[in-house]
């Protein structure tokens, strides 16, 4: 039965890219063809009636504690990173209207006139008529990251799933960047990956998603068709959820 023709296993999700997943094959900023092949991913999740919400990072551009070590102060640092996470966002807002997405940016630093502030039940309505909502500049908090802020979104708008879109296969035992040996895992609980340190994603996320028994996905955006497969149940990169 060709992937198309079947249900999704999920009706809403909360698909995290981070800002460096934009670069594609640049030193900095935004590669354009990296937006057009996440919008035609994007739209096939649409096409089958997948409620999309969405949260980009910015380490492409900023990162606070990147400048902090440069000598910035880590509050101001931490603003231009959120900054950067809205620039990412208008920029795949552009590329998913162009291939005629209806999509939203929400903002969590209010910003009128370029984007809508952050409204809970706006995006909740925004979702089901199947606009993409895209929530920008991360919490709204320094201090925090842009995986936390997808945990929590997903959180609050009660997504099936949360989904990070990385460069490895998954999770691993051990980083698979530094250690080519590492063994990927299939799932496991929020629990082993605290005890076991494992670094795909911060500790806040982590524990966000297990005290609200949110499951959560990792896989690589660099395989093409894997956020489908994954969608309609398949066995894409590793499930985070509760122990049995
Ligand atoms: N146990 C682990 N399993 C998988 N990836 C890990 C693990 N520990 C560290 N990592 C790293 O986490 C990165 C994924 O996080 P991501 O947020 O996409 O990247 P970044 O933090 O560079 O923006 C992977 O590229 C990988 O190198
Ligand atoms: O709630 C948030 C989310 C992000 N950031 C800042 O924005 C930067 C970019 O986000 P992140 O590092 O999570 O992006 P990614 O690694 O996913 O590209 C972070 O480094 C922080 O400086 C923040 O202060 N609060």
């Amino acid at each position: 039965m060709p992937a198309t023709d079947r249900q999704p296993k999920y009706k809403r999700i909360l698909l995290k890219l981070s800002g460096e997943a934009l670069m594609g094959g640049e030193e900095f900023g935004i590669d354009p063809r990296v937006l057009d092949r996440m919008a035609l991913e994007i739209g096939q999740l649409i096409g089958i009636g997948v409620q999309v919400g969405m949260v980009i990072g910015g380490g492409n551009l900023f990162r606070g504690a990147a400048l902090s070590a440069a000598g910035m102060d880590r509050v101001t640092g931490d603003h231009m990173g959120m900054l950067a996470t809205v620039m990412n966002a208008l920029a795949m807002r552009d590329a998913l209207e162009r291939s005629n997405i209806a999509t939203r940016v929400m903002s969590a630093i209010p910003m009128s006139g370029v984007v809508d502030h952050y409204d809970r039940r706006a995006a909740l309505r925004f979702l089901t008529s199947g606009d993409v909502v895209i929530f920008s500049a991360g919490t709204g908090n320094p201090f925090f990251t842009t995986d936390s802020a997808a945990c929590l979104r997903g959180i609050e708008v009660d997504a099936d799933l949360v989904i990070k879109a990385t460069k490895v296969d998954g999770v691993y035992d051990s980083d698979p960047v530094k250690n080519p040996s590492a063994v990927k895992y299939d799932s496991l609980s929020y629990d082993e990956v605290l005890d076991r340190k494992l670094g795909v994603m911060d500790l806040t996320a982590i524990c966000l998603v297990r005290d609200h028994q949110m499951p959560l996905r990792v896989f690589n955006m660099n395989k093409p068709g894997a956020l489908l497969n994954l969608v309609l149940g398949g066995n894409e990169g590793t499930l985070v959820r509760g122990s049995e």
